[in-house]
């Protein structure tokens, strides 16, 4: 398994019209093999559209002003690299499938688009079904969204983006709408792709829990700006920014209040 490294350098990013601050400002990250990267802040300080912005799927109305995305040290447009290079999972699987289209279908189009000869797609399809842990693949590519759980739906999206055989997934707030059994399970997932595959997984959560049973470093965002980033250990055991400070407070008064200050 090759080590590989995206880079996202100075990524700016504006709303039209007016002359407010930027949404997102110098934003600079980077993602290896293998690891995870916890992109954490308040609602509205600014994940989503780091992860747009790099990507250049940016809502209408906003718009990158700068922002190099790299991997392996390249400069390489986003659209190159969107969906191949870098797979996507979102919160909320099923707004992100076409309701009167069955997995199969949704497998196939996914595949077609990315140009895989047709001979390879069972094979893929089989591989990918299996590390996102659905077994039964027949019986669930026959199924449509509305006859799948949230879960189910939510290892479907991560089958999806594995057949892209991508080295690098965004997952924006990929548990939020589980129930914390399943939630616990999509993270199992993750962690055995991160390992077993060498993905390498920017964690976009508001919740410091996914970010402590998953993440290798963290970095804090607010207002569009990274405010901090570090390690794990150090971030939950002396977090230097206020911000961060807050989110690690805030997250052990719910979870382990005996120990919160
Ligand atoms: N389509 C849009 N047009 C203009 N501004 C937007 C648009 N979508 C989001 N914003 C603004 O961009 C800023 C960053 O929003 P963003 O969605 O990236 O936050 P977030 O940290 O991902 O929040 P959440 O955790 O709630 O998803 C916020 O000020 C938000 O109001």
């Amino acid at each position: 398994m090759t080590a590989r490294r995206l880079d996202i350098a100075n990524l700016t990013v504006r709303a039209r019209g007016g002359a407010r601050a930027p949404l997102v400002a110098g934003i600079d990250l980077s993602l290896s093999s293998g690891e995870v990267l916890a992109l954490v802040g308040a609602s509205g300080s600014g994940k989503s559209m780091t992860c747009a912005g790099a990507l250049d799927v940016l809502p209408p109305g906003t718009w990158r002003e700068t922002g190099t995305l790299l991997v392996d040290g390249e400069p390489c447009q986003p659209k190159t690299v969107r969906g191949r290079k870098v797979a996507t999972i979102l919160q909320a699987p099923r707004s992100a499938f076409n309701p009167v289209l069955t997995m199969r279908r949704h497998a196939e189009e996914t595949l077609k688009a990315l140009g895989f000869p047709k001979p390879r797609w069972d094979a893929i399809i089989a591989s990918a079904m299996a590390d996102a842990g659905l077994g039964e693949p027949d019986r669930i590519l026959a199924l449509h969204p509305f006859e799948m759980s949230g879960g189910m739906l939510q290892r479907m999206m991560i089958a999806l983006a594995l057949m892209s055989e991508a080295p690098f997934l965004f997952a924006d707030e990929p548990t939020t709408d589980l129930d914390l059994i399943v939630q616990s399970e999509i993270l199992d997932c993750l962690d055995r792709l991160r390992k077993e595959r060498g993905l390498g997984i920017l964690l976009v959560t508001h919740d410091m829990g996914v970010v402590a049973r998953l993440a290798d470093r963290v970095a804090v965002m607010e207002a569009g700006r990274i405010v901090e980033t570090g390690g794990i250990d150090r971030m939950f055991h002396e977090p230097a920014h206020p911000v961060t400070r807050r989110l690690v407070d805030a997250h052990l008064s719910l979870y382990a209040p005996d120990v919160a200050p």
